[in-house]
């Protein structure tokens, strides 16, 4: 450790039981968090230093943002080192004309928005963890969230970033261009690599016009289908910013536990919640008219639409805090992603799986409908043990990737695989393709000192 303080300095070492219980797990928790230490570096120069001296003693990095990850691609359970991006938190050099932003990597998401919006601009990238989760945590995970639909995920918004390898190499890649065909696209494939290939410690962060006037509109529906026919429907003639959806169940916990009036008083089986800029009064007469149609054929049984900012964000928290309110059920939980239209069969699919088997287990649907991407979220019995709900979890995973696997989906749609899906992971990548990931791993990471154990085996 003496080589680490030179490098960092005293303070920046740290080896205390709370500190390693804090920087060693991330939002997943099924882990017992064990790094040997967790280093704050100040640079990164002092980055590549570690990094460096790390790869001569053959020492795992688990690279550290806000640790908000559902996957456990950001703990450390085997003595790694934790490398935490904390300290690189500086926002500089704002290019108006490029509408991009430079990032340290541990700038926290919440901070690059409100960056934006000083500067009457937007960033769109956002998600209920948007006040804890890092820039660099986003970057190597992708994130998502509920604007994916209209804006994409992290990798839309990284005009450049800067990367330092298994090896203490820096790379600069992209630099902020907009076009650069000269070869492959290294940034790429640094997004969404879990720190797999290096750590992640600037980015440049391309920004948007800010949205007019965003409404709310939250529909009731009776079943998967018809809320289908609204996305179709609604896509035809409006611009969504987000189509996301929930269950009963989940909307009966968070008005429940979160102090939030229903929307409206029609019990429905689904409810579907679209956003859209609504920049005059045609934008609302033309949702108006669309509601009424879905109304007429059946698809939509009621339904409300925001009148003021704060209404728009009590609707949005009807969704975005289902995942808290359930949190102490320790629910099961999982991410996955089909093609749009297939959703309805594939829930209904694994419902009917659940239901066969375990009749008691109260499911809570919700997610990015409107991208495919549905959270399956199973609550824990209250009679019965953790240990064996886990077991039993554990053949529901086996069921659910095999209805993934033949509906051609994704066993992470944006959650990630870190160590909790890599056993799955061949459930929607081919040999071929793994082989070629661990192929890529060596060329960046040679030692295999970074973040070793996510994603897949060496
Ligand atoms: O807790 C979950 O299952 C999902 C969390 C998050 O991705 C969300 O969309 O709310
Ligand atoms: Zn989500």
């Amino acid at each position: 450790m003496a080589a680490f303080v030179t490098i960092v300095g005293e303070a920046r070492v740290l080896t205390d039981e709370s500190a390693c219980e804090q920087y060693g797990l991330d939002w997943t928790r099924f882990y017992a968090p064990d790094p040997s230490a967790v280093l704050l570096p100040g640079s990164i120069e002092e980055v590549q230093d570690i990094v460096r001296l790390a790869a001569k003693h053959k020492l795992a990095i688990v690279p550290s943002g806000g640790r908000t990850g559902l996957s456990a691609g950001a703990v450390a359970a085997n003595g790694e080192l934790v490398l935490a991006l904390d300290r690189l938190n500086t926002i500089s050099d704002f290019n108006p004309v490029d509408r991009t932003v430079r990032c340290g990597a541990g700038v926290i998401t919440e901070q690059l928005q409100q960056f934006a919006e000083e500067q009457d601009l937007y960033y769109p990238v956002d998600f209920a963890s948007a006040g804890s989760s890092q820039i660099g945590g986003n970057i190597a995970t992708n994130a998502g969230g509920i604007k994916v639909i209209k804006h994409g995920m992290t990798r839309d918004w990284v005009a450049g970033l800067k990367l330092v390898t298994g090896t203490g190499e820096l790379l600069d890649l992209n630099r902020g261009l907009m076009k650069n065909n000269a070869g492959y696209d290294l940034r790429q494939l640094a997004i969404g690599a879990e720190g797999t290939l290096g750590v992640v410690v600037e980015a440049t962060m391309s920004l948007t016009r800010t949205p007019k006037n965003l409404a709310v509109l939250v529909l009731g529906a009776p079943d998967m289908q018809a809320i289908m026919h609204v996305l179709a429907t609604f896509q035809s003639e409006i611009e969504l910013s987000a189509f996301e959806f929930f269950s009963e169940l989940a909307l009966e916990k968070v008005v429940a536990h979160q102090d939030l009036p229903r929307p409206f008083e029609t019990v429905c089986d689904y409810y579907a919640l679209l956003e859209f800029e609504q920049p005059d009064d045609q934008a609302m007469d033309d949702a108006m008219r669309l509601f009424e149609h879905c109304m007429e054929q059946g698809w939509v049984y009621d339904g409300t639409v925001s009148q003021s900012l704060a209404q728009a964000q009590n609707l949005w928290r009807l969704r975005e805090d289902i995942s808290e309110t359930i949190t102490p059920w320790t629910p099961y939980k999982n991410d996955i992603s089909t093609l749009i239209a297939k959703v309805p069969d594939f829930l209904a699919e694994v419902e009917a799986v659940v239901n066969k088997h375990y009749p008691n287990f109260e499911i809570v649907w919700f997610g990015h409908i409107g991208d495919g991407n549905v959270h399956l979220n199973i609550l824990k019995p209250e009679d019965l043990p953790i240990d064996e709900f886990k077991i039993q979890c554990g053949e529901v995973s086996t069921w659910v990737f095999e209805i993934v696997q033949r509906y051609g989906g994704s066993v992470s749609a944006e959650h990630g695989v870190g160590l909790l899906k890599k056993e799955y992971l061949e459930y929607s990548r081919s040999p071929v393709e793994i082989e070629m990931m661990r192929g890529i791993k060596k060329v960046f990471d040679p030692q295999g000192i970074m973040n070793p154990g996510k994603i897949f085996d060496l």
